[in-house]
């Protein structure tokens, strides 16, 4: 019987425990087979084996028992190890998303002028003619409509040009002071390897008490935005002219691939065009019937800013969705 009490000790899995129960304690087990040899045994050497037999019954279904539980418990921890996750792996291929470099950047654009206390305001696409031109000294028949290119619906409705307007019912629909920028999409009817018929663009306006606005706060304001874009450039103002601005200016910065050398992006000029601004035109606030004010606006286009910061020689690789450079924005 000794033999079965070390089997069970060697044991190492599960099922071998459950051969050695039926081994022992099966039909045509060890035990039955003894109980059966008893029975031809001499009477008074009866009850001495059955209680011999019936102690090792107990003791190796106990021994059995035992090392069925801790074979059981270690079956299960080495299958819990086996299927354990370790949290704390870094995962190499995050599927996670981004967003879109123009979306960045105008995040951007609009976190600055936020942080100068300028409010942020948006307001619709389709546009009526009043507050996309006629209000930005832009009157019927004006040649800069045509420069516009312009998508129009019925009765003078159209897709906006520029955000403008939502500066113009800003006007309409509050007193000054005005602190605020208009970001959001325009659309023209100019398609080439530089335009794209929608694009992103971002206008401010700030409008005070004459006298309390001048082209000095213009320039500290656009300049500090300029750095906080584009790190250390330098910042030019050139005199230009816009209908709704008297006097105007474009602004250049210094080339930020050549950095001011000379090269194919700047036309070996060593300055990137980058914006637009001046004083408001008197006609503009006659036609919102402001009074007594001045002010300054500016506008830029978001693509323009997104194409230099990131580097992007093509503008149409902003709008084709190709999940290959876009991942590279994560
Ligand atoms: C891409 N944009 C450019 O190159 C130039 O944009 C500009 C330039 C100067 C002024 C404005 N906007 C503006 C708005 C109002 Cl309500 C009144 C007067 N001006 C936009």
């Amino acid at each position: 019987m000794k033999e079965w009490y070390d089997a069970i000790k060697e044991a190492q899995s599960v099922e071998r425990i459950e051969e050695i129960r039926i081994a022992v304690f099966g039909k045509k087990g060890v035990l039955a087979a003894e109980f059966a040899k008893m029975k031809s045994a001499p009477d008074e050497e009866k009850s001495k084996i059955a209680q011999e037999l019936n102690t090792h019954k107990t003791a190796l279904m106990n021994e059995l028992q035992q090392r069925k539980t801790i074979l059981q418990t270690l079956e299960l921890e080495a299958h819990m190890k086996a299927e354990a996750i370790d949290v704390s792996m870094y995962s190499t291929n995050s599927e996670s998303g981004a967003l879109h470099p123009v979306m960045e950047t105008m995040d951007r654009i609009v976190e600055y002028f936020s942080s100068m206390n300028f409010a942020v305001k948006t307001g619709n696409m389709v546009e009526d003619d009043f507050n996309n031109f006629e209000a930005l000294n832009l009157p019927k028949y004006h040649p800069a409509r045509d420069m516009q290119d312009t998508f129009y619906f019925r009765d003078e409705m159209l897709l906006r040009t520029h955000t403008s307007p939502v500066q113009i019912r800003t006007m309409m629909n509050s007193k000054p002071p005005i602190r605020m920028i208009a970001p959001g999409a325009v659309f023209r009817r100019d398609y080439d390897i530089t335009h794209t018929p929608m694009f992103h663009q971002v206008e401010g306006l700030l409008v005070d008490e004459e006298g309390k606005v001048s082209f000095a706060n213009l320039k500290f304001i656009l300049e500090d935005f300029l750095k906080y874009m584009f790190g250390d450039v330098d910042v030019r103002f050139r005199p230009s002219f816009f209908p709704f601005t008297e006097p105007s200016a474009e602004v250049d910065i210094s080339c930020v691939f050549c950095k001011g050398k000379g090269c194919r992006v700047c036309s070996k000029t060593g300055w990137l065009e980058v914006l637009g601004c001046g004083i408001v035109d008197p006609n503009v606030f006659e036609a919102v019937k402001y009074e007594n004010v001045s002010g300054y606006a500016f506008g830029l286009g978001v693509e323009r800013f997104a194409m230099l910061i990131h580097h992007i020689g093509d503008l149409r690789s902003l709008f084709e969705g190709d999940i290959k450079l876009l991942e590279q924005f994560q």
